[in-house]
């Protein structure tokens, strides 16, 4: 679990307090998620999410809070963004802005599950999203662009930090990063940059709500779409009875113009690097034992980019039936 700020019960009471609530009758540390640490809270009759975020700004956080408040007031379904007493949308603790969601209902899938029915409700949540974005007034750059992306990758030569299978995935990384130098610009608006699976809640076979925003910025839409389709319709390998579902549910909502069309293969490319980087750096760097902090495989997003780079533009269009 990623639990890396460790609070005491008086601590939480204290940081609800702040957002207008009693002392909670419960709390419970939520186990899933890499970056933040999380706690469900029971205060007042009401059931919320307490989220501590790490290694953030407040620039960062209050971006955040803007995303929520347009999409909450576009009934788009996030968890509502509580306010503190001074009306500003965190606490600090420790000197980490604290943030309380209402707790979202909903059930997670596997990605098993997430059959081409489910991967067309996506397309339809991800194309309305991207069509909202044309009233969102905000501004933030990726903070996973590629100098993030480079560092990480710099810091696992010239060995892989000691991991045979890093140090051997390394050639491959590099000449991705070498690519990702010249990504194709295209249409660009608000993205949620991590619609994977486990950010998806469901009731039945409808979208409850699509949590975790923390990474939401101003991008090409085609990377949105690649980040999708890498998390939504690669099993054992792309699925494109999937990936096609995900593109037809984002075109009922959202005309996809030609510029995003022709630049999503190098986006999803991108998206597959950013991950595995990210993944590989987590693992290797993160301060907490694997007690305190999940493992989520980087070699699944390596193999995706190995399967994209061996598909080709045309392959990934077939795929995706554009
Ligand atoms: N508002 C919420 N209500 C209920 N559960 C939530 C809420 N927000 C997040 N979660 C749960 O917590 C898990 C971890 O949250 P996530 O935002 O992914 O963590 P991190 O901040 O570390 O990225 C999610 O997978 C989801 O199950
Ligand atoms: N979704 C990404 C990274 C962030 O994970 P999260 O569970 O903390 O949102 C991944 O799976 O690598």
């Amino acid at each position: 679990m990623a639990l890396y700020t460790v609070l005491t019960p008086e601590e939480i009471a204290a940081v609800v307090r702040r957002f207008g609530l009693p002392a909670p009758d419960r709390v419970k540390p939520e186990p899933k998620g890499a970056v933040n640490t999380n706690y469900h809270v029971w205060a007042g009759g009401e059931r919320y999410f307490l989220r501590i975020n790490e290694g953030k700004t407040e620039a960062d956080v209050r971006f955040e809070a803007e995303v929520q408040r347009y999409l909450f007031d576009a009934r788009f379904p996030v968890p509502h963004l509580h306010l503190a007493d001074d009306g500003r949308p965190f606490v600090p603790f420790a000197g980490k802005p604290a943030m309380l969601f209402s707790y979202a209902p909903g059930e997670e899938i596997a990605l098993g599950a997430a059959g081409p029915d489910r991967c067309r409700r996506v397309g339809e949540q991800l194309g309305r999203l991207h069509d909202l974005s044309a009233g969102f007034t905000h501004e933030r750059a990726n903070p996973y662009a590629v100098p993030r992306v480079a560092g990480w990758i710099a810091e696992l030569r010239p060995e892989g930090d000691g991991d045979a299978d890093v140090k051997a995935a390394l050639p491959v990384l590099e000449d991705e990063l070498a690519r990702a130098a010249a990504l194709p610009g295209a249409p660009r608006g608000l993205v949620h940059g991590d619609l994977f699976v486990d950010n998806v809640l469901w009731v039945g076979d409808r979208v409850s709500f699509v949590l975790d925003w923390e990474m939401s910025c101003v991008d090409p839409f085609a990377y949105d779409l690649g980040v999708a389709v890498n998390a939504w319709c690669y099993v054992h390998g792309y699925d494109s009875a999937r990936a096609r579902a995900l593109v037809s549910g984002y075109r009922s909502k959202r005309r996809l113009e030609p510029e995003t069309v022709d630049a999503v293969y190098a986006w999803a490319r991108y998206a597959a690097l950013r991950f595995t980087a990210s993944r590989i750096h987590a693992f290797h760097r993160a301060a907490l034992g694997e007690d305190r902090l999940a493992w989520k495989d980087w070699r699944r997003y390596r193999d995706r980019l190995l399967a994209l780079r061996a598909m080709g533009e045309g392959g990934y269009r077939e795929l995706l039936g554009l």
